[in-house]
């Protein structure tokens, strides 16, 4: 379904022919000597030939040999690759993984050059190291990994500073922020500070994927305290030691955080990401019709699970509007849960011209089992989506997921829970029986241990005719006679940055629904 070599590829011959036609080159430095060697921005290392040495004030700080780029590359690509050697059994895995990003880590932090030129050309094997699943890793042990601060941190304690402390940021301009307060990292819960790895992490893919100039990106954490106790009680925890913040002294900080960026970059687009699930609606809700902002979980997520359903529903020669015969049902209630299932609801009324009906396709389940009209404190923002429990013979109000497939015989199987394992082997066994053409098993949940569940037992249990797609990655599977069971990646990277690039491009004031229906067909 996605290839991302070739998505990365287009993007950049794209936004390459845009971005040439505005970037000044050469650079003017105003940095001399030592300076320029500690500027990642500008480091060259000792490619800096010696006219060049000579003007900057670098003569005797570089040992004298001139190493082209090409060789600083090769030299760091093979470094990279012998890591790969060192991998002897499945439990080095994720040491391997982790000593991957600290290379890049190291080299992001020395010369942003060489680091987006090898990000750019080796995206599919550094997409899922920078990025998910390993940046969940990095997050959970980052006050170990902590070498040098990326970004800002704006706390509690700021309050009432926020706006000259904007000022710090040593880049004139910006043009791309994602903010977070740490409180859903992926499926890995509330990791306070040490989330400021999914802000990079998705900034980088803004640069490698989108061309984002990167002097022109910001990622953010906003500290507001953790609730998780271990984070608290841990003397090398980086943030602050106290609980949340809640309404509206919450509000008040990420108000005044959003007038401080408005004022210094006015046009600056805000991506908020992996915030719990009653923020992430109320800041949407708060900011959408103000400024140029999207929540990158909702929306995004929303964008890229439609675009895989529209695809999906192709496959199976039905479309998505077309109920009795098509059943989706999604598993998990939270922000991406939700996302994805208003917008798949404005797709089906964009085709039918239809409110009413539109959402009778689709079947919902939280931790509680299947939602139903009859369940007592629904949230809001579920209604819509709660099932009339006549609608299907025997169908109940907290019918378990092994249940619901059994009665609603469904042809998609969309995984938001954050739960690894909720797709288990009796749940793929129904689906395979649903008499579903091609049944479909979207397993989004990340990182790669909360999937719903593996492209292995996917294939096992509910038949090699499915059509498979994860939010973290996962290998092909073998099935044997030479058949290949593909996997494809259901993940909002694949729209973020083009969502991103696309109201920047365009001076979008903020961004619609219609946009993102746009972006997903
Ligand atoms: N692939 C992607 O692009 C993508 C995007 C966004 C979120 N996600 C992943 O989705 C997961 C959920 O994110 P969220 O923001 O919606 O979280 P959330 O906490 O807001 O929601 C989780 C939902 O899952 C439900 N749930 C929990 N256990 C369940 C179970 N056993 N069976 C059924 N439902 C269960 C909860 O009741 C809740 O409704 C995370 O793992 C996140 O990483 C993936
Ligand atoms: O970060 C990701 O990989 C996707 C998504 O935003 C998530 O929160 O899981
Ligand atoms: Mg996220």
């Amino acid at each position: 379904m996605w290839n991302l070599t070739k998505f990365v590829a287009s993007r950049l011959s794209r936004s390459r022919r845009f971005f040439s036609s505005v970037i000044p080159r050469p650079c003017i430095i105003q940095k001399r000597g030592a300076d320029i060697l500690h500027d990642p921005w500008i480091n060259k290392e000792t490619g800096f030939p010696l006219t060049e040495r000579n003007r900057l004030g670098l003569r005797g700080l570089l040992p004298p040999r001139v190493i082209s780029f090409e060789q600083q590359y090769a030299r760091f690509m093979e470094s990279y690759r012998s890591l790969e050697k060192n991998t002897v059994s499945e439990s080095d895995t994720s040491h391997v993984a982790l000593a991957k990003w600290r290379i890049l880590n190291r080299l992001h932090d020395r010369n942003e050059t060489l680091y987006f030129r090898v990000l750019i050309d080796n995206i599919k094997d550094f997409a899922p190291i920078i990025y998910t699943p390993t940046v969940g890793l990095v997050c959970q042990n980052y006050s170990g990994l902590f070498r040098r601060p990326r970004g800002m941190y704006f706390s509690a304690k700021d309050k009432g500073e926020m706006m000259s402390m904007i000022y710090n940021w040593p880049a004139q301009k910006v043009d791309m922020i994602v903010l977070t307060d740490g409180s859903r990292i992926l499926g890995l819960g509330d990791l306070g500070v040490h989330g400021i790895g999914i802000p990079i992490g998705k900034l980088d893919m803004y640069v490698a994927a989108a061309g984002l100039n990167p002097q022109r990106i910001l990622p953010v954490m906003l500290d507001v305290g953790t609730n998780n106790l271990k984070l608290i009680e841990d003397p090398l925890y980086l943030g602050l030691r106290q609980p949340r913040l809640e309404g509206e002294e919450y509000l008040s900080i990420i108000d005044e955080f959003i007038e401080a960026v408005l004022t210094r970059w006015p046009k600056a687009i805000v991506q908020f990401e992996d915030f719990q699930m009653k923020w992430a609606f109320e800041t949407l809700k708060r900011y959408r019709e103000r400024f140029c902002m999207f929540n990158d979980d909702v929306q995004g997520t929303a964008g890229v699970a439609l675009a895989g359903l529209l695809g999906t529903v192709r496959a199976q020669g039905r479309s998505l509007d077309d109920f009795p015969n098509q059943k989706i049902v999604v598993v998990g209630a939270g922000s991406a849960g939700l996302g994805v299932l208003s917008m798949a609801v404005q797709a089906v009324v964009r085709m039918t011209g239809n409110a009413e009906t539109a959402a009778q396709n689709f079947f919902l389940l939280d931790k509680d089992g299947l939602l139903t009209k009859e369940r007592k404190n629904l949230d809001p923002a579920a209604v819509a989506f709660a099932k009339d429990p006549g609608l299907i013979a025997g169908l109940r109000d907290g019918d378990s997921l092994l249940e619901v497939v059994k009665k609603v015989k469904p042809d998609v199987l969309l995984g938001l829970s954050g739960v690894g394992g909720v797709f288990n082997e009796e749940v793929l066994k129904a689906l395979r029986e649903s008499g579903s053409n091609r049944p479909a098993i979207f397993a989004m949940s990340n990182p790669t241990m909360n999937a719903e569940c593996t492209a292995v037992e996917a294939f096992k249990h509910a038949g090699e005719n499915i059509v498979f797609a994860s939010g973290s990655p996962f290998e092909n599977v073998q099935l044997g006679n030479g058949k290949v069971g593909y996997v494809n990646q259901a993940n909002n990277m694949y729209l973020f940055p083009g969502i991103g690039l696309g109201a920047l491009l365009s001076g979008a004031r903020i961004i619609t629904d219609d946009m993102l229906q746009a972006a997903a067909e």
